[in-house]
């Protein structure tokens, strides 16, 4: 089934090389000729039908990521402690704002970072390349900073009232 829908569109390849071979002045004459999403269409392989379809891809890749990456477990049942946390010790709404802003971001960055190496080791496979390394070093670091934020914005907004309640005065 896969296999028929792939025969009948023009496939990502074909377009890419295509579009390769176009002088700049052809580029610019395809571009004036065909709207974004028409080209686009011509380059995709499968394009969501509809908001739902949307929505269960983007759901799916989140599964992906949870039953895949360990840190996105990790950075999983970070958040969900840090709102439990905040909700037991009634931190104020500004506060769980920027608890929950920073780990959405956390988990965003590991969702990208999941994204990137998929796309580094389609493009690579198993060989080294040094891009390579720079692309998923660097999309590791961005996870590792918001993730440092992440504990700083914790320490100064959930920690005091713990300490508070723990060890009342
Ligand atoms: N094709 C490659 N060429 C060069 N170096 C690579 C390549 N693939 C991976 N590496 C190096 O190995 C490291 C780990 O790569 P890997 O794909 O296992 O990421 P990961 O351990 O799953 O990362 P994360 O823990 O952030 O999900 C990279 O950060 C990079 O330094």
């Amino acid at each position: 089934m896969k296999a028929d829908f792939k025969m009948s569109q023009p496939s990502a390849t074909s377009f890419f090389s295509s579009a390769a071979t176009l002088r700049q002045p052809q580029i610019t004459q395809y571009a004036r000729e065909k709207s974004p999403s028409e080209i686009r269409n011509n380059s995709a392989w499968h394009i969501a039908p509809n908001l739902f379809q949307s929505f269960k891809y983007a759901w799916s890749g989140i599964c992906y990521a949870f039953v895949t990456q360990r840190n996105f477990r990790i950075h999983t049942a970070m958040t969900a402690t840090a709102i439990s946390f905040g909700l037991f010790l009634h931190v104020n709404a500004l506060g769980m704002a920027i608890v929950a802003l920073t780990c959405a971001l956390v988990m965003v960055l590991e969702l990208l970072n999941t994204a990137l190496e998929s796309v580094v080791d389609l493009t690579v496979g198993q060989s080294y390349h040094e891009l390579a390394k720079v692309a998923k070093d660097c999309a590791a670091g961005a996870v590792m900073i918001s993730a440092l934020a992440a504990v700083l914005v914790a320490g100064f907004i959930i920690a005091p009232p713990l300490f508070a309640m723990v060890f009342p005065v």
